[in-house]
């Protein structure tokens, strides 16, 4: 599903004493099922900017495409409901908003809200506990007596239930240990492509960016500075110093080889790539050491 952003600017409380311009002329094109990351330092707007992607917040001008519907400034509140159901948003520290007696009525509560019948509701929970890789043994269990990491999995399966096309999480790790970290974004990773789910997700990791996504947003106080592909915008690494927006740790450690005068045949942006371009490198050396 394509989201595109037409000259959007946002301002809270308009016309009033509190009234504060957060974004500003954005022009945005997602691309249709892609992993796109959106960065930028605190209180660049990307909280806001998300909201516009399920028409929890309109545009105060320009204009909002989420797959065939447009959203305006004009547009009623009314009928807003599929677009809900087809973008689904994990927040910021999602386990705060389960409720429920049991896991299992927990996860089942928006698609019953949405008219799925209480059996179709049920027969969800527990296929998308499996996704989120907890067993039918935690259906019956409180939420309120799992560990954090396990809560959080709950809730992200409450939002899958609604089985979305596009799943917007805002930094969904945070507070997680290295392990739990990886393993939710290896689950994310797999939603996408096992499942076609499109993932837009904001981060300030870029190795996790660099890891994952195929299309990235960079924005800054409330405008959008570049979009694109992340090893396009990685290649700017200097840019990126300026900006203080972080690299990705195999991309700086590239940069300082580069100054040292070692050559790649492309940046890399992983671990994963730096090894392939410096394996042929080492053996290389070994190679004429070994002639020596
Ligand atoms: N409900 C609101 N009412 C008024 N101003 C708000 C509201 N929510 C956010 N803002 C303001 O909008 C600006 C952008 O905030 P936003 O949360 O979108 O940024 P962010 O990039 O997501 O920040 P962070 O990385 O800290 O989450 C900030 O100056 C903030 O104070």
């Amino acid at each position: 599903m394509d989201i595109r952003f037409e000259k959007v600017d946002f301002t809270y409380q308009p016309n009033s004493p509190f009234e504060q311009r957060v974004l500003f002329d954005i022009n945005l094109d997602i691309p249709s099922n892609s992993y796109s990351a959106i960065v930028g330092h605190t209180g660049s707007g990307k909280s806001t900017l998300l909201q516009h992607l399920n028409a929890l917040l309109k545009p105060t001008s320009g204009k909002v495409f989420i797959g065939d519907r447009e959203i305006t400034p004009e547009t009623s509140n009314k009928n807003l409901k599929p677009i809900r159901k087809k973008v689904g948003i994990v927040f910021q520290f999602p386990e705060s908003q389960l409720f429920d007696e049991t896991v299992a009525l927990d996860i089942a509560f928006g698609p019953k809200n949405f008219g799925v019948s209480e059996e179709e509701s049920a027969r969800l929970a527990s296929e998308m506990l499996e996704l989120v890789g907890l067993d039918d043994s935690y259906l019956e269990r409180s939420p309120f007596d799992l560990s954090g990491g396990q809560m959080r999995r709950v809730a992200i399966a409450g939002v899958l239930a609604m089985e979305p096309e596009v799943l917007i999480l805002d930094e969904p790790t945070a507070g997680l240990d290295p392990k739990g970290r990886k393993d939710m974004m290896d689950m994310f990773y797999r939603l996408h492509k096992e499942r076609g789910i499109g993932i837009i997700l904001v981060t300030h990791l870029m190795d996790d960016v660099a890891e994952y996504a195929d299309f990235m947003v960079v924005l800054e106080k409330g405008k959008v500075q570049k979009q694109g592909h992340p090893r396009e915008i990685f290649n700017d690494v200097e840019w990126l110093r300026e900006k203080q927006l972080g690299v990705p740790t195999a991309t700086e450690f590239a940069f300082d080889l580069m100054e040292k005068g070692m050559e790649f045949s492309r940046l890399p942006l992983t671990a994963e790539e730096l090894s392939e371009e410096l394996l042929p490198i080492l053996e290389k050396r070994q190679v004429l050491s070994d002639d020596e």
